[in-house]
């Protein structure tokens, strides 16, 4: 599978009373992945929503990706994406098997890169690209380290962080294979805009 194009993520409290809906028409709109990403300890909920998740994807032809949590990508089937401090990659891969999708933050470090690959992920993430309402304090990341990475990184390149589609153009054209948004698609006042969101960020990728 080409993991080219738009990187969808959820935020539980930006979607609160509007998680399906708005992940549907973000589907309708096309997504590559969608990442299911809760920083809650509500067990149960997190079940719940992974498994409507699950079946959604299914219906879009979309794969989805569970943040920070390999047991539960596991126990869904699905992949996992894992920061520096979410646990190892090599078991993560062991538990999922070598289909699995399993994405990896590396901030604007290429040195912690080239480790994820040679662990196993099959992408990697830099960021934070631009100022994020989501993650205020998460380390930056410039556009020349897409350049770099380009050359050293055979995997495709995640790039996350106060992505929009004012401010996405760029990175893809430096390189990046998928577009990680949360606020840039689901901070919209309706599904409609969500929708076309989606499809805007998708074209970025058929003109580049
Ligand atoms: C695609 C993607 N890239 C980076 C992250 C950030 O992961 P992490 O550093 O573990 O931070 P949290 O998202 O867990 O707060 C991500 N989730 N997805
Ligand atoms: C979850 C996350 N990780 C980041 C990193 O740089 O590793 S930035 C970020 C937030 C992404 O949300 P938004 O598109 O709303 O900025
Ligand atoms: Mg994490």
């Amino acid at each position: 599978m080409k993991l080219r194009g738009l990187y969808a993520i959820t935020d539980s409290q930006l979607l609160a009373g509007k998680f399906l809906p708005y992940v549907e028409a973000a589907l309708e709109g096309g997504v590559t992945l969608l990442q299911y990403r809760d920083k809650s300890q509500d067990e149960s909920r997190r079940l719940r929503e992974a498994e409507a998740l699950a079946e959604l994807c299914a219906r879009y032809n979309t794969q989805l990706i569970i943040n920070d949590d390999a047991e539960l990508a596991a126990r869904l089937g699905v992949g996992v994406h894992l920061g520096q401090t979410d646990g190892p990659l090599t078991p993560a891969r062991a538990l999922l098997g070598r289909n699995a999708i399993i994405g990896s933050t590396c901030h604007a470090q290429i040195d912690l890169a080239e480790q994820a690959a040679r662990e196993g992920a099959s992408y990697v993430a830099f960021g934070r690209f631009f100022n994020s309402v989501t993650k205020p304090g998460a380390p930056a990341a410039d556009i020349a380290l897409l350049e770099q990475a380009h050359d050293r990184i055979h995997l495709p390149i995640c790039v996350i962080g106060g992505i929009t589609l004012d401010n996405a153009a760029p990175l893809v054209a430096h390189g990046a294979s998928l577009l990680a948004v949360i606020h840039g698609l689901f901070g919209a006042d309706s599904t409609q805009e969500v929708t076309r969101r989606a499809r805007a960020f998708n074209a970025l990728f058929a003109s580049a």
